[in-house]
């Protein structure tokens, strides 16, 4: 299908960019970009979305997970991750009674959004590591430099990973998906079929907006409205049930099935007080959204120098989550996921016994801690009991 790049952000705001040393340099990666085919086929983007529809409708769930950031070179481990979200699919559909839309924080997740610009170590102060696709996680100067020669990798990388998970044509494992946050990356990858004139982003098959970036009259919520993918929104304990109406009017007027799904992060101590009533002001506004509960990024504890999460609080999140959709009749429509195929030692809890004092021992993150093999399939199989229970 004969494609045409698309143009910039339209001077909105864009939060979370990296500080590029070399305006030209940025230019020739992206005029790269723009010259090479989508990474994703429209075909792959349309059933992803008819499938969404069909979980926002209360028919399927989606499952969602993979790394908190991807490293380039790390094929082997990305295919142990999607073992083992296969794993999950098979235990959530078969106890659960569901179809598992099964998709994949891989192949592109390569950005990070950061609480802090810099990072000081023994008085030393640097740019933050914002993600293999910007800059390298070494402290050095060198390695925290933004460097647009990264764009071309992450891209490189990601058809890599698509052509091992079989996205790249035609059989079907899992589908791709990343945060949208570097909106260079994003808009050079933005694909114009003149004859539709349907405007798709050719990064992953499914994109979100983070918890830090879902402003919207800023340049994310745009870009989101702009695409025809299916979108997610992370939805954090400051969301107000306005600001969700808000976000809804601007990336899904037509009130499209499929478009939008709303990943929420709230906490399994905050989720009570705090979902009910996004959910009830949402059901009244009458857009289809499929709720997705993400059980990670509102627990997260720091301990020592390490980030960690607790098993219990991910399972208390999700418990939470499924009972307030049940008592107000709405559907509990998946989960959002940082996990690993790997053993590592990175969130405390599960059958195996991870403690606080084993997080050195195989912590390899990135970024943010994630469930080890045992502990995402754990998680999949108490959520799985726990949806086995909701009235179909
Ligand atoms: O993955 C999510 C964010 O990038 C991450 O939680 C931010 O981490 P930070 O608070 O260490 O910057
Ligand atoms: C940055 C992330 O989450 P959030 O935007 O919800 O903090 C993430 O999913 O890694
Ligand atoms: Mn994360």
């Amino acid at each position: 299908m004969p494609t045409l790049p698309c143009a910039g952000s339209h001077g909105l705001r864009a939060d979370q960019q990296p500080d590029w040393a070399d305006p030209l340099q940025l230019q020739r990666a992206t005029e790269e970009l723009e010259r090479r085919p989508a990474l994703v086929r429209q075909e792959d983007v349309d059933t992803l979305r008819h499938q969404l529809a069909e979980a926002a409708a209360g028919r399927a769930l989606l499952l969602q997970g993979g790394h908190c950031a991807e490293t380039f070179g790390s094929l082997p481990e990305m295919e142990r991750t999607v073992g083992t979200l296969e794993g999950m699919t098979e235990v959530l559909s078969r106890v659960a009674g569901l179809p598992v839309i099964t998709v994949g924080r891989v192949a592109g997740q390569y950005a990070k959004p950061r609480s802090r610009p810099t990072e000081v170590r023994d008085g030393v102060s640097l740019p933050v590591y914002r993600g293999d696709a910007v800059n390298g996680a070494g402290f050095t100067a060198r390695e925290r430099s933004p460097d647009p020669e990264r764009l071309l990798r992450a891209y490189d990388e990601s058809a890599a990973a698509l052509h091992r998970i079989g996205r790249g044509g035609e059989k079907a494992a899992c589908y791709s998906s990343h945060e949208a946050l570097l909106l260079d990356y994003e808009n050079a990858l933005m694909r114009t079929d003149p004859r539709t004139n349907r405007t798709m982003a050719g990064s992953a098959h499914m994109l979100w907006i983070g918890e830090r970036t879902r402003h919207v009259d800023r340049a994310h919520v745009q870009l989101a409205q702009r695409v025809n993918n299916p979108f997610a929104v992370k939805v954090g304990p400051s969301a107000t049930a306005d600001d969700l109406l808000e976000l809804i009017a601007r990336i899904n007027p037509e009130h499209a099935p499929g478009k939008l799904t709303l990943i929420t992060r709230l906490g399994a101590d905050r989720i009570n007080e705090i979902l009910p009533r996004l959910v009830e002001k949402v059901r009244l506004c009458g857009a289809p959204v499929l709720w997705v509960c993400d059980p990670m990024h509102g627990n997260t504890r720091v301990t020592g120098a390490v980030k960690t999460r607790l098993v219990s609080d991910v399972m208390a999140e999700i418990g939470s989550f499924i009972e307030i959709h049940q008592q107000l009749g709405t559907h509990p429509g998946g989960l959002h996921l940082e996990i690993t195929g790997n053993a590592v030692t990175e969130c405390v809890g599960g059958a195996a016994g991870v403690r606080e004092e084993n997080l050195s021992e195989n912590y390899t993150s990135a970024c943010d801690p994630r469930l080890n093999r045992d502990q995402a399939l754990e998680v999949a199989s108490a959520a799985a009991d726990r949806w086995a229970l909701t009235p179909k």
